[in-house]
C-alpha cells in the first residue's frame, strides 16, 4: 500500500492545531501535511514533527500578502494563491522565501504554489495568455530557488466547483505547464478528489502519468461530499492498488495525502473512529 499521510488542516478539527500531531501519530501516520504553517515559529512545529517520529511530506507557500499576518488575511479574503496572477509577482517571491525557510526547518521536501483565482475580464484570451506566462516564468524561478534546497515544487488541479475561477483544472494542464517550465523538481499534485469532480478516468490517468516522473504526490478524499474515501462514487481501495502497482513498476516512492473531512465531523474521536478505511 501508498504510504498514507494525515492531513492536519483537514483532519482532527475538533483539536488545536498542534494537538493533531499527536493524534495522527497515536493513529499510526508516520507522515503529515498541511495547509500552512505560518501562524506558528518553525521550531513549534518541527518539535512535534521530532516527538512523534513523524515527517512532514507537504505543505502550501502562503496564498497571498507579505507576511505571516498577511498570510492570513489573504486566506480570509478569498486569495487562493498568486502564482498566475500577472501584478503579483512580489507577493509570489516572498511567498516562495517564506516557504522555503520553514521547509528548511521542517525538512520538508515539498512545497505547493496555489495557481489563484483569475479575476473576470472580458477578453479572455488575452488574461489567459498573459497568466499562462507569469504562471510559467514564477514557476520556473521558485524551482530553482526550491532545487538549491533539495524541494520539489508542486503544482495542483483544483475543481471548479469549489474554487470557482482557479486558473489550473486538469492534469493535461498541469503536465503540459511542467513540461514547458522544463524544471525536474517542478511537479504535479495528483489530487484525486479534484480530478474526479474534473474528468473522471481516474486508475486510466494514474498509469498514464505516474510513470512520466511528472507527478510529486498524490491526494485522496471521497467524492462529492469530501468525507472519508470509502464513501461516495470512488472505489479508493482499487486507486490505491493502481498507485501502488504503477509505483512499484516505476519506482515512484512518494506519499498519498489523507486529505478529506471526517464524516462524523468535529465530535471527539471523530477522526479517528472513521480510520476504518484503511487498508
Ligand atoms: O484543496 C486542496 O485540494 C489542497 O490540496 C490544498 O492544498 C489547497 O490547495
Ligand atoms: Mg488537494
Amino acid at each position: 500500500m501508498p504510504r498514507l499521510a494525515a492531513n492536519l488542516s483537514m483532519l482532527y478539527p475538533e483539536l488545536p492545531f498542534l494537538d493533531r500531531f499527536d493524534a495522527a501519530a497515536r493513529d499510526g501516520f508516520k507522515g503529515v501535511e498541511f495547509l500552512f504553517p505560518y501562524s506558528f515559529a518553525p521550531e513549534e512545529i518541527a518539535a512535534r514533527l521530532r516527538g512523534n517520529e513523524l515527517q512532514q511530506v507537504l505543505f502550501n507557500a502562503p496564498p497571498g500578502g507579505a507576511d505571516a499576518a498577511g498570510f492570513e488575511r489573504a486566506w480570509a479574503d478569498g486569495l487562493r494563491g498568486t502564482a498566475s496572477l500577472p501584478g503579483s509577482e512580489a507577493d509570489f517571491r516572498t511567498g516562495v522565501q517564506w516557504a522555503l525557510r520553514y521547509a528548511e526547518a521542517l525538512q520538508c521536501p515539498r512545497v505547493h504554489c496555489m495557481a489563484g483565482i483569475q479575476a473576470k475580464s472580458t477578453d479572455s484570451h488575452t488574461t489567459i495568455s498573459a497568466a499562462s506566462s507569469v504562471y510559467e516564468s514564477n514557476l520556473r524561478w521558485a524551482a530553482q530557488q526550491a532545487a538549491a534546497a533539495g524541494v520539489d515544487i508542486l503544482i495542483e488541479p483544483i475543481n471548479t466547483r469549489d474554487m470557482p475561477g482557479f486558473f489550473l483544472n486538469r492534469q493535461d494542464q498541469a503536465h503540459a505547464v511542467v513540461r514547458a517550465v522544463g524544471a525536474p523538481n517542478l511537479k504535479v499534485q495528483f489530487d484525486l478528489y479534484h480530478a474526479q469532480i474534473m474528468e473522471g478516468d481516474i486508475a486510466t490517468k494514474i498509469r498514464e502519468y505516474l510513470p512520466t516522473g511528472r507527478v510529486g504526490h498524490f491526494q485522496i478524499a471521497g467524492v462529492p461530499e469530501r468525507h472519508e474515501p470509502s464513501v461516495g462514487e470512488l472505489n479508493y481501495r482499487y486507486l490505491l492498488n493502481v498507485i501502488d502497482d504503477v509505483a512499484a513498476a516505476c519506482g515512484w516512492d512518494g506519499w498519498v495525502g489523507c486529505e478529506y473531512r471526517p464524516q462524523r465531523g468535529a465530535v471527539p474521536n471523530g477522526t479517528t473512529d472513521g480510520l476504518g478505511w484503511r487498508p
